[in-house]
């Protein structure tokens, strides 16, 4: 039987080759009637969290795109060397620019490149640059190498001013080079596999669902690996310091466990270091069962608040995507840019326990189905925490912590307004 997923050609040496279509990022015409240009990913053997390499060869293939000589739209490329494990240079210059050069070889000598160069770099570009021109009603499109970190950036910037009529939302181009890359995998899942490169050529975009977590007056930003304190941004209307995110907002186990790991030590070991701060947190080392987490959670339905009964927890979780990382399926309902917010939350359980439910995330988000694990779709959240120590307080937006003063809270919704488009294949 014909396997429906390969791409088939021949090369203009004659060569037939043959490749997964989830590997093609475009055919576009050649100066040479007669052949294409097929462009194509190819992925490491052994390890598919390493960026690939990019192919462009000519042969036989039947054009699928048009090159796109001239452009309405501002372009930007961002490289966010920091993020993952410091690949998105590497990445950029090896693999990608040849790639942009091919598929729009008039308008990228237009295209504007910026690395990062600290932890502010994406902020201070948002502020001084993207903000204004997307204000001004001018389409930005913004080629983003970063993880989720680089796109909340991006919208925390872009939330933090009042937009004009004309604003016009940036358009963004996900590229997975951070450590769980949650927003890419939950829109690609099971499809695209050329790490957002196909989306080059995509003129369809999605408005990006985004939450705003509100905080108690005390709460403060944890950086620097959690040795600093920052203030964070304050609401406009409440003056309540607040955090948007696009992926996540988590107290308790998700949370200690992405504060935990992300420091140099860990960061080297990429995805990995989520499941090594799990196994600490779970199996403390003095023997004692993993922490109860008190606090009062209450659930929003339309205009309806509910406290939950339970005063203790191990997993307080809210969620707009389906996949935290590409194999962690965490809502399995949730649909791909689709604007919902779904709970999952657990009681304490022994250490065994709670990894046996964490395992069934990975086979397709099966722990939802476990009676041990609550699993609805919420329109908001708020955690009125009563923990004594600040560590046990610990709340985390798209993997940045924020620490709540004693008697603090955290209140999550939706966010209303539409600041960013992402270009989806
Ligand atoms: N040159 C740099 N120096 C210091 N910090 C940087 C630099 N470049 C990027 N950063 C910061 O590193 C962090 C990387 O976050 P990002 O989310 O992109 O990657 P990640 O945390 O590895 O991935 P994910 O959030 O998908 O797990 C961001 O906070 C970003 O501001």
């Amino acid at each position: 039987m014909e396997d429906q997923t390969a791409f088939t050609f021949k090369t203009d040496s004659g060569e037939e080759r043959s490749i997964n279509s989830k590997d093609l990022i475009a055919v576009i015409p050649s100066s040479d009637e007669s052949l294409s240009t097929i462009i194509y990913v190819q992925h490491d053997e052994k390890d598919d969290t390493v960026p690939p390499n990019t192919v462009i060869v000519k042969g036989d293939a039947e054009p699928n795109v048009q090159p796109q000589d001239t452009s309405d739209e501002e372009t930007h490329i961002i490289v966010s060397t920091g993020s993952g494990t410091n690949k998105a240079k590497s990445f950029y210059e090896q693999a990608l620019r040849p790639v942009l050069e091919t598929l729009f070889p008039k308008g990228y000598t237009n295209f504007l490149t910026h690395y990062t160069e600290s932890a502010t770099t994406i902020q201070e570009l948002t502020n001084d640059i993207f903000f204004p021109t997307a204000n001004a009603g001018i389409t930005l499109r913004i080629i983003l190498l970063a993880g989720d970190g680089g796109v909340i950036d991006l919208a925390n910037g872009l939330l933090s001013r009042r937009t004009s009529s004309d604003y016009k939302a940036p358009q963004v181009v996900l590229v997975p080079l951070g450590t769980a890359n949650a927003l890419y995998h939950s829109i690609n899942a099971g499809k695209d596999n050329t790490w957002g490169l196909r989306a080059l050529t995509s003129t369809r975009t999605k408005p990006l669902p985004i939450l705003s977590a509100t905080f108690s007056p005390g709460a403060r930003l944890l950086t620097n690996e959690g040795n600093d304190e920052e203030e964070l941004s304050k609401d406009g209307e409440s003056g309540q310091p607040i955090l948007h995110g696009a992926v996540v907002c988590s107290w308790a186990m998700h949370a200690t466990l992405v504060a935990d790991s992300d420091t140099t030590a860990y960061r080297k070991y990429g995805i990995d270091r989520f499941k090594m701060a799990a196994k600490e947190a779970l199996y403390p080392a003095d023997g004692s069962p993993p922490h109860a987490y008190r606090g009062t959670v209450s659930v929003l339905h339309a205009s309806r608040w509910t406290p939950l009964i339970e005063e203790e927890h191990m997993y307080v979780l809210a969620t707009m995507v389906s996949n935290l990382e590409k194999l962690f399926c965490i809502s399995p309902n949730s649909e791909p840019l689709d604007g919902s917010m779904a709970l999952v939350q657990f009681a304490p359980m022994s250490g065994d326990e709670a990894m046996r439910i964490m395992g069934l995330a990975y086979q397709g988000g099966k722990h939802v189905e476990d009676l041990a694990v609550r699993y609805e779709e919420i329109d908001g959240l708020k955690i009125e925490f009563k923990e004594k120590e600040g560590r046990w307080r610990r709340v985390c937006v798209d993997g940045k912590i924020v620490k709540v003063e004693e008697g603090g809270w955290v209140g999550v919704r939706k966010e209303e307004r539409r600041v960013l488009d992402v270009v989806v294949g």
